[in-house]
């Protein structure tokens, strides 16, 4: 199956889900199939369960919970049931994203942690007549219960950029409050997916990895920086265009999320375009590179990109499902841990499965703009990751 295919069934699952809801709505006297909410149940029996034998220490509890959820399953759907936790998801993206991840039909139990206001967003959230259960967290204090079981973790917490700033003068704020999550997700839910979306996303994802190394959890296949709205943007801009209908569009883009660092590798678009000179595509590469800008300026002081990208967040956090579900050939491009060039993390098509990444595609053919793209690159994304390296190991 293509990747076009994918991201059709992706959009396909989505919008579903919406139909579904407005029927569902449509009739009142049609209640949702019941769905065994397994997560509360366990909650339950601990919570008058008899006290536990001294060996069985809480880290040993955690993961038998874990095993058990992953062999439950939906009695309505006939899915895994699946939690997805968002941090942050009180934020310009966390809340859109939040509804995307309500609505969607893979997630069984949504949690939703902020330091602030997630009991609103919650309690608003949770009445969408979709089967997610919904549950709001609120601080330090509330994380680990956050975290618990969940399967993958969604990361937009942090500040965003102001007009004139660079992705990477947010690394100051946004490093430590990555460090600190990642340290709670390695004790909590050190099984989980990681799609982090916290800028600057060429740092922030080896400081992940170097969190998780030193709590001996870090498996590669799990750790995803997200740059799913770099190919978002490309697509659009490119069906733009090309003058083709943008639904059947698919680019890849590659490298990494900042600047120059991302390289839409227009040369393999499809469906191609023998239209386009080289100085369309030159044009059609910067405003890809400078599409995160572009919106940081029409907002004026007033936060970046926010539904776009929780759009995007949704799309990939749906590919991630859908992977661990076992559904086949779901490739999606993503900043993982790579050794497709010499570069230890690397953004390009992956495969998704059962247990994260199950293959990182290599490049493909590229034209020469894009080898001159690639070579550029490599310098600021290198000093980016190892910026990122130094202050998780410094910290
Ligand atoms: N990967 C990508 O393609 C994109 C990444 N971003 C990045 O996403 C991040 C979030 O952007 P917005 O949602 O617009 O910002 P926002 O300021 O609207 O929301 C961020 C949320 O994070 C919360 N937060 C702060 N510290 C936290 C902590 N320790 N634990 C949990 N939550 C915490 C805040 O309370 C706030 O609700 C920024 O770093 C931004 O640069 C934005 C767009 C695209
Ligand atoms: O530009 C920003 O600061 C936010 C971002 O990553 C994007 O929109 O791609």
């Amino acid at each position: 199956m293509t990747d076009q295919h994918q991201r059709q069934q992706g959009l396909a699952v989505i919008s579903t889900s919406v139909l579904t809801l407005s029927l569902s709505t449509n009739n009142s006297n049609t209640s949702p199939p019941p769905v065994r909410i397994f997560s509360l149940r366990l909650h339950r029996s601990r919570s008058h369960a008899p006290p536990k034998p001294a060996t069985m220490r809480p880290s040993v509890m955690r993961s038998a919970a874990q095993l058990l959820r992953r062999r439950s399953y939906s009695s309505a759907s006939g899915q895994p049931e699946r939690k997805v936790a968002i941090l942050g998801a009180a934020g310009g993206i966390g809340q859109p994203l939040a509804l995307l991840m309500k609505l969607n039909p893979l997630v069984s139990s949504l949690s939703l942690y902020d330091i602030a206001a997630t009991p609103g967003v919650a309690a608003d959230i949770s009445h969408i007549n979709s089967p997610a259960l919904v549950k709001g967290f609120m601080g330090d204090e509330q994380l680990a219960e956050a975290l618990e079981g969940a399967d993958l973790v969604i990361i937009p917490a942090g500040v965003p950029r102001k007009p004139g700033m660079t992705r990477d003068d947010l690394f100051n704020i946004n490093a430590g409050i990555v460090k600190n999550l990642c340290t709670a997700i390695a004790k909590y839910c050190p099984n989980a997916l990681i799609n982090m979306i916290s800028n600057p996303v060429n740092s922030t994802v080896p400081i992940a990895a170097e969190v998780f190394k030193k709590a001996g959890t870090y498996d590669e296949k799990r750790l995803f920086g997200v740059t799913t709205l770099d190919v978002v943007r490309a697509k659009t801009f490119y069906a733009g265009k090309a003058n083709v209908p943008v639904t059947g569009v698919n680019v890849p883009v590659v490298g990494g999320h900042a600047g120059i660092t991302i390289l839409p590798l227009f040369s393999q678009a499809t469906p191609a375009s023998n239209a386009l000179s080289a100085e369309e595509i030159k044009a059609l590469t910067k405003r890809t590179q400078d599409g995160g800008t572009e919106v940081v300026e029409a907002k004026a002081g007033k936060g970046s990109a926010t539904l776009s990208m929780a759009y995007a967040g949704a799309v990939f956090g749906d590919a991630c499902l859908k992977g661990l579900n076992g559904v086949p050939d779901i490739v999606e491009c993503s900043y993982v841990q790579s050794t497709i060039t010499e570069l230890p993390f690397f953004a390009s098509k992956v495969r998704l499965g059962k247990n994260g990444v199950e293959e990182v595609l290599g490049l493909g053919q590229l034209s020469d703009f894009e080898k001159e793209g690639l070579e550029s690159l490599k310098g600021e994304l290198k000093s980016s990751i190892e910026k990122g390296i130094k202050f998780a190991n410094a910290n």
